[in-house]
């Protein structure tokens, strides 16, 4: 079967790869990401300076997922800049520039610094870290999400996605999606982490990670049924223009199908990718593969965003 997938003429062998944040911080993580059956690399989101992130421990994980509050640990974007454009001159086209600032102006900043640069790739706006102290994730703010939109489209004619947060009121993508189709956006990303969630040790009766007394962002099983709500709702809702990268819940070739039955163009996988590291790639579009030939799909957009409601 055709895995393939194309988003603004850059081509995808397959729909799979990694999620911004796990295993993808070094250039060496991210060198053994391209080397894997992976249909792409990530980067770890990056801030404008280098960052050492939260204490630790700040990543645990949990029987059906994980609990982290990294704090954006990272190289600095500038570190990542180069590596996308290094692989972009090795003929790479297959990365995605995650970018988090701290504020509308730190964004920008760096959104500014990509257009000056050579970079043609995907870039995606991280609007949703749930692990800064103090800080509320921009995704639940319609009038920030709006103004960064606004101010960014006034001077970036890159390939922009945003990261956004899950979102659990159809309302919300009401209102949201309402703002994200004044905009020329490539893809939306659904979803991030569920924010400040909390996990117990039984026998410590303490909670498992360090910082911000233990609340951290959920990943994994968990939070499945929460992503594929997200990814219909957006897509249900969006101008077909702008794409979905499905994220959330994935560890299966049926967790891929499903993500894209509800919409998804590509998907990222992050908690499972940690503990099953590069094979997890090969393995899950081999199980994609074999549900399609069951299906008699020979290609993704055969059942895309064909979900039947009963
Ligand atoms: O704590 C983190 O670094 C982090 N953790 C997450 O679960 N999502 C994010 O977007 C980020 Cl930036």
């Amino acid at each position: 079967s055709n895995l393939q997938v194309s988003i603004n003429d850059i081509n995808f062998n397959n729909p799979v790869l990694n999620a911004a944040g796990v295993r993808c911080q070094s250039t060496t993580e991210l060198d053994a990401i391209l080397a894997s059956t992976a249909g792409g690399a990530v980067t770890k989101s990056a801030t404008l300076q280098p960052r050492n992130g939260n204490e630790t421990p700040r990543m645990q994980s949990l029987p059906f997922g994980s609990i982290n509050s990294m704090g954006l640990p990272n190289y600095g974007f500038d570190y990542y800049l180069d590596y996308v454009i290094n692989q972009q001159i090795a003929g790479n086209q297959n990365l995605i520039l995650s970018i988090a600032g701290l504020s509308i102006a730190e964004n920008l900043t760096m959104l500014r610094q990509i257009q000056a640069s050579d970079y043609q790739g995907l870039v995606e706006l991280n609007l949703s870290c749930p692990n800064v102290a103090g800080k509320s994730q921009v995704g639940y703010d319609f009038e920030a999400v709006a103004d960064i939109l606004a101010a960014a489209f006034t001077f970036f004619d890159g390939h922009l996605g945003l990261k956004l947060p899950p979102y659990f009121d159809l309302n919300q993508f009401d209102e949201l999606s309402a703002i994200l189709n004044q905009y020329p956006l490539t893809y939306v990303n659904s979803i991030n982490s569920i924010g400040n969630g909390l996990a117990v040790d039984l026998d410590t009766e303490t909670v498992v990670i360090k910082p911000k007394a233990g609340f951290g962002g959920i990943g994994g099983d968990y939070v499945k049924p929460t992503a594929l709500a997200n990814i219909r709702a957006f897509r249900l809702r969006l101008n077909p223009a702008i794409k979905i990268i499905g994220t959330g819940g994935i560890s299966s070739g049926q967790d891929v199908f499903e993500h894209i039955l509800c919409g998804a163009d590509l998907v990222q996988i992050g908690t499972a990718f940690g503990p099953e590291g590069t094979p997890i790639f090969e393995r899950v579009t081999d199980e994609l593969e074999t549900i399609m030939v069951a299906k008699g799909y020979r290609s993704l957009a055969d059942f895309r965003g064909k979900l039947k409601i009963i």
